[in-house]
């Protein structure tokens, strides 16, 4: 009699042969006796308690306070703590604000904001950005293990899930600065498995930014050129680098050529640096025109200006070959911008195939070899596409304005810049000048907003440091 296989059973065809199957070894299941957990329970609540006056000593001491207040001299004893500690308070506050600022109001703000806002949110907002990890049916969340505050942002320590790297939470920093309702995130590493999350409170770029004050001794590798989100300054490197400005019209690449420039004055008047002007429009640096030892508003003149730039060039390698490998500014051999505004016109939109072929060859040739014998391409341009500028590789530097589209961020500043969070496109009309760069040290691009230079800056600017300008470019 053939048996019904019971419902639910595996089943197997009596005809088919049983398949080989290995031994599968299994962890044995032990069951933790009661008493185990009670003791284990119980030394964590002791640790707890001793621990608790190290960890939280101004909580404790104040709980204690009021308890011993209350205790012994009842609600009048409460009552007399509460106005000595406002009135000191207020005396601490009135007196050094600095240190009050630091020790209270900050404090307090980090743990307030770490209650309400990322311990309340952090789960959700992990889990739902894809953050949290899964491991045998278990979820495990990467830990906050301190909130600290400033006058501008919230400082939100992480402890990693083991197995997870920094790079996950730098191309979430889009979903994390939405999740916690502040205008963006950065993520900074502090060593293995310990990462800081910033958030900004509020936009410290919303304000524009007067032109900076002109330096004594300028550091061309470290020009002044505006302030980052941080607070701290902006320093745009030159010397040694070719910088690429890309931004649609009206997004300020005039204040960030202008900045530059200004930041160089000194090192223009006593003849170690020369900026070289191309100004196609005839408008961003024709105000300026006395501070360029050279200058050229049409294709012909652009491209003999970066022909002989590249011959000058050529002329230096030749000299250093064998001798110096790096170029030193001085009034023989100074450092030499090319400040080109709006290179698509010589690149890609002038009516002369002649003149576009020339100028990409001598921009080529300037950016490939330029930079160890003194001479720096700083060019702007309004289009990123390939099919426009196809050079902007040999641009090692990068600075994205506002851009048109999403998918010219990564053409801006490269690869994976929108993933963590380069949002050019997004950049508020209404804020020009602000921009995304990416510094040597992190790949995670920093949000800057250059100083303003206004015209009556520029004519002052030429009037004061022209002269000396032209006396080198004779030269030259
Ligand atoms: N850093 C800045 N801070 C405040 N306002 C700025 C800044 N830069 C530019 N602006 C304002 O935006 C206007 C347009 O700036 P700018 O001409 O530099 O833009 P652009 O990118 O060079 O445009 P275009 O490509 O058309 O020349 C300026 O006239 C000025 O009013």
């Amino acid at each position: 009699m053939v048996r019904q296989p019971k419902v639910g059973a595996a089943q197997s065809s009596p005809t088919l042969p049983t398949p080989a199957q290995g031994v599968r070894w299994t962890t044995p299941i032990v069951e933790t006796p009661g008493i185990v957990v009670l003791a284990s329970w119980i030394y964590r609540l002791v640790r707890l308690l001793v621990l608790l006056p190290f960890r939280f000593p101004v909580m404790v001491a104040s709980t204690t306070a009021v308890v011993a207040c209350w205790w012994y001299l009842s609600w009048p004893g409460l009552a007399a703590l509460a106005g000595g500690l406002s009135v000191a308070s207020l005396v601490w506050w009135r007196t050094w604000p600095h240190s009050y600022r630091y020790c209270v109001s900050w404090r307090l703000l980090a743990w307030w904001r770490h209650l309400v806002v990322y311990r309340r949110h952090w789960q959700p907002v992990l889990v739902i950005s894809g953050l949290a990890e899964s491991y045998q049916e278990r979820r495990y969340l990467p830990r906050i293990r301190r909130v600290t505050c400033n006058a501008r942002a919230d400082y939100v320590r992480v402890s990693l899930v083991a197995g997870t790297a920094p790079s996950d939470f730098e191309h979430r920093v889009v979903e994390l600065a939405h999740g916690f309702a502040a205008p963006s995130c950065r993520v900074t590493v502090n060593g293995p498995r310990a990462i800081t999350l910033e958030f900004p409170r509020h936009d410290t770029l919303a304000e524009p930014l007067d032109a900076l004050p002109i330096p004594e001794a300028p550091d061309l590798s470290a020009l002044s050129v505006g302030k980052r989100e941080d607070g701290t300054p902006w320093k745009l490197r030159l010397h040694g680098t070719h910088v690429l400005i890309v931004g649609v019209t009206g997004a300020g690449k005039g204040s960030v050529l202008w900045s530059a420039i200004r930041s160089m004055l000194p090192a223009i008047a006593d003849g170690t640096a020369q900026v070289w002007g191309i100004d196609p429009k005839r408008m961003e640096l024709a105000y300026g025109r006395d501070l360029f030892a050279r200058y050229a508003d049409t294709g012909e003149s652009a491209v003999e200006l970066l022909e002989h730039a590249v011959a000058q060039m050529q002329e230096r390698a030749e000299r250093y070959a064998g001798k110096q490998r790096s170029h030193t500014p001085t009034t023989a051999d100074p450092f030499v911008v090319v400040v080109l505004d709006e290179v698509a016109f010589l690149t890609a939109y002038h009516p002369d195939r002649d003149v576009r072929k020339r100028s990409e060859n001598a921009i080529a040739t300037l950016t490939s070899q330029g930079r160890s014998v003194g001479f720096c391409v700083l060019a702007a341009l309004q289009d990123p596409r390939k099919e426009v500028m196809n050079l902007r590789n040999l641009f090692p530097d990068k600075i994205a304005l506002r851009l048109d589209e999403a998918s010219q961020v990564d053409m801006a500043l490269g690869e994976g810049a929108r993933e963590r969070g380069a949002e050019a496109h997004l950049i508020d009309p209404t804020l020009p000048g602000v921009a995304y760069v990416r510094l040597e040290t992190s790949p995670s691009p920093v949000r800057v907003r250059a100083a303003f230079v206004s015209d009556d800056d520029i004519t002052a600017m030429a009037g004061r440091y022209g002269t000396a300008s032209s006396a080198t470019e004779e030269g030259a």
